[in-house]
């Protein structure tokens, strides 16, 4: 049991379930991992310095629909709660991943209309290489969908809620894509933290 304003975490191990996908790539789920995180989800709201990011697409200027804000290595993550994660994600996948998660990307949706398109993390070495990207999901609950890059096939569809942890390794980031689309249903606020090994994007 923590104190009562500190995180939970579930065991690894054997509470996460492994499903295979074509080409190598693998989902590992493990719902319900951190509970007890309203407190770090409400302060992770008012004190991350959330950027809202403006793109190029279609030669007009666009907002990015969602908010961000991605840590380096080595750069110290806004709670401690988030050290405690990335430490207990990188004891339980090294002897897999050989090396640890060193990065911190975070998104804030703020309401269903919020979301992220079709993509695979291939900047760096997902690109050629595989990796894996752990997300663990606080706040409102949201559909993560992923189907085989090329978009022939239909979507796998994984409901994540608030304390779910959702791992995507193998190939899955260069030869599956992963989107979470908008939700016509309310959607309340939900932050996504992505944990990657270095160079991994
Ligand atoms: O919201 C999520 O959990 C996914 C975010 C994502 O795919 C990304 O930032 O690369
Ligand atoms: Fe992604």
């Amino acid at each position: 049991m923590g104190d009562a304003d500190s995180v939970d975490l579930g065991p690894l191990g054997s509470a996460v379930r492994r499903t295979e996908l074509s080409h190598g790539a693998w989902v590992d789920l493990c719902p319900g991992w951190v509970s007890g995180a309203d407190p770090l989800f409400a302060r992770l709201v008012a004190g991350v310095p959330w950027h809202a990011e403006r793109r190029t697409m279609y030669e007009r200027v666009v907002d990015v629909p969602r908010l961000t804000k991605f840590y380096e290595p080595g750069e110290p993550l806004p709670d401690d709660e988030l050290v405690v994660m990335r430490e207990a994600l990188s004891a339980h996948y090294r002897p897999e991943l050989g090396e640890p998660f060193v990065t911190a990307g975070m998104c804030l949706y703020r309401d269903g209309s919020d979301s992220v398109a079709w993509h695979g993390d291939t900047i760096g070495r997902g690109r050629t290489q595989d990796t894996m990207v752990a997300i663990v999901s606080l706040g409102s609950p949201r559909a993560l969908l992923l189907r085989p890059r090329g978009g022939g096939g239909r979507a796998l569809r994984f409901e994540i809620g608030h304390g779910d942890l959702l791992v995507m390794g193998g190939s899955c980031q260069r030869t599956w894509e992963h989107a979470v689309p908008k939700s016509v249903r309310a959607a309340g606020p939900r932050i996504s933290v992505q944990f990657r090994p270095h160079d991994v994007r």
